[in-house]
C-alpha cells in the first residue's frame, strides 16, 4: 500500500473560552482551520464573535478573523473532527457528560488542562475513557503561558496520544499527528508522544510544586531553593509517572519538566503567584485582591497526595504544599521540616534496589 502522509483536521471545537481555550482556537483559527470556540456564557460568545476579542480573558489580543464562538454545545459540536477540553481539570468529568449527547462518533478528544480527579484519583484523560468511551483521548501540554501563545510568540508543546496498532495499520489516521499538524504554524510548534500517563502527570504536578517555589519565594528564600525544589520536583513527577506506567524521561520533556521550568520563573504563572502571595503572609481569601482565579495547583495539591498515598508514591514537596494550602500548617515550620528530612539517594527510585548509593548505605539516614 502506498504510504499516505496524515492530513491536519479540517474542523475543531474548543471547549472552554478562558485564556487557555482561546489562545488555542487562536492557533487553530490562524493556521486556517473551522474552528468553533464554545464558551459557558453567551454573551462573552457574543462578544468574541462579534469583535475577535475576548476581553474577559485575553483583552489585548487580537484573535483571527472569523473566530466564531458559541455558548450552543450542539451548534460547537456538530461535524467536529476533534475536541480540545479547555476547562478547569475539577469540572472535566461534567463537560463529558454534558457534550455526550452531541459528541461525533468515535472523535478524538484531546485534554488541555491539567490535573488528577479528586474523587477516584484518576488521570483525566481516564475521566474521559470512563464517560466517553469509544473515543481516542489524549493531551496537548507544555509551556505555554495563553497570552504568549495568541499572541504568536514562539511556543512548544506535545501532543500525546497511546500508540495504537491502528496507528500503525493507517498512520494517515494517527490522531496525535493530525492534532499535531493543525496547530502547527506561526509561532506553535508541537512535538508528538506515546506518553499520555508521563505527559499528564508532568501537568498535573508541576502546578502544585510552582506554587512550593512561589511560596518559598515569597517568604524571602532565595534562587538556591528555587532550584532545588524545581530539580527535586521532577524526581516527584518521574517516581509518580513510573509508579502510573508513564516513562520516566518524559517528564524531562516539555510537559515535564519545560512546564515546571515555565511554571517557577515568574509570578506570571497564577500558582507560583498564589504560592508567592501566601509566603508573603497575604491570608487567601486576599490573595489576587479577592478575585476567583483558576489555580489548578491548589485542588490538585490534594488529589496528587492522596493519589501518591494510595499508591504509595513518596512526593515530599507536593506533601509539604498540602500541609499549607489545606491542613494549616505553618508554612515556616513544614518546610523546616522537608528541609531537614533524613538524606535520600538522588534520583530515589522505587525499586528500593537501584536507590542505594551504596550496598552498605541505607535508602534513608541521617537525624530526624
Ligand atoms: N492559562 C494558561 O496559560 C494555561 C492554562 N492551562 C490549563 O487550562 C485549563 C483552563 O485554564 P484557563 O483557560 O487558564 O482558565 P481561565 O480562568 O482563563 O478560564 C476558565 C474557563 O473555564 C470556564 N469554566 C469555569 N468553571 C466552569 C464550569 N463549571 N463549567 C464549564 N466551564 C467552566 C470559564 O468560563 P466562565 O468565563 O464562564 O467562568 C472559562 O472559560 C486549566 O486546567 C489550566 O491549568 C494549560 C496551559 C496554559
Ligand atoms: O500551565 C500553564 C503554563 O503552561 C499556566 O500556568 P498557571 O496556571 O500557573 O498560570
Amino acid at each position: 500500500m502506498p504510504y499516505t502522509p496524515p492530513q491536519p483536521l479540517r474542523r475543531l471545537t474548543v471547549l472552554g473560552a478562558g485564556s487557555w481555550g482561546t489562545a488555542l482556537a487562536s492557533v487553530l483559527g490562524r493556521n486556517g482551520h473551522d474552528v468553533r470556540l464554545w464558551a459557558r456564557r453567551p454573551a462573552l460568545a457574543e462578544r468574541i464573535t462579534a469583535t475577535s476579542r475576548n476581553d474577559d480573558y485575553l483583552a489585548d489580543v487580537d484573535l483571527p478573523g472569523g473566530l466564531i464562538a458559541t455558548s450552543d454545545l450542539n451548534a460547537a459540536l456538530t461535524g467536529t473532527e476533534a475536541v480540545l477540553m479547555v476547562t478547569p481539570s475539577a469540572t472535566l468529568r461534567a463537560m463529558c457528560q454534558a457534550i455526550k449527547p452531541h459528541l461525533p462518533e468515535a472523535v478524538p478528544i484531546a485534554l488541555a488542562c491539567k490535573g488528577v480527579e479528586r474523587r477516584s484519583g484518576y488521570l483525566l484523560s481516564e475521566v474521559v475513557s470512563e464517560e466517553l468511551p469509544g473515543h481516542p483521548v489524549g493531551a496537548v501540554s507544555g509551556p505555554t503561558f495563553a497570552r504568549e501563545t495568541a499572541l504568536d510568540h514562539p511556543t512548544a508543546a506535545t501532543v500525546a496520544f497511546p500508540f495504537s496498532y491502528r496507528d500503525r495499520l493507517a498512520p494517515e489516521k494517527s490522531p496525535a499527528a493530525r492534532l499535531a499538524l493543525s496547530l502547527s504554524g506561526g509561532g506553535f510548534r508541537p512535538y508528538v508522544s506515546d506518553d499520555l500517563v508521563g505527559v499528564e502527570v508532568g501537568g498535573a504536578v508541576k502546578n502544585v510544586i510552582a506554587i512550593a517555589c512561589g511560596m518559598m519565594s515569597g517568604a524571602g528564600f532565595a534562587e538556591n531553593t528555587r532550584a532545588a525544589l524545581i530539580t527535586r520536583g521532577i524526581d516527584e513527577m518521574k517516581l509518580l509517572a513510573q509508579a502510573l506506567g508513564g516513562k520516566r524521561e518524559t517528564v524531562t520533556g516539555l510537559s515535564g519538566a519545560g512546564d515546571l521550568t515555565l511554571t517557577c520563573s515568574s509570578t506570571t504563572s497564577r500558582n507560583m503567584s498564589l504560592g508567592y502571595q501566601l509566603g508573603q503572609g497575604t491570608p487567601r481569601p486576599s490573595c489576587f485582591e479577592g478575585r476567583p482565579v483558576v489555580v489548578e495547583g491548589e485542588v490538585n495539591a490534594v488529589s496528587v497526595t492522596d493519589l501518591a498515598h494510595r499508591i504509595g508514591v513518596p512526593m515530599p514537596i507536593c506533601e509539604t504544599v498540602n500541609a499549607v494550602l489545606h491542613k494549616g500548617a505553618d508554612l515556616q515550620e513544614a518546610f523546616n521540616a522537608l528541609w531537614t528530612r533524613p538524606i535520600e539517594a538522588e534520583p530515589y527510585a522505587l525499586d528500593l534496589s537501584l536507590a542505594h548509593p551504596s550496598p552498605d548505605l541505607p535508602l534513608q539516614f541521617g537525624v530526624n
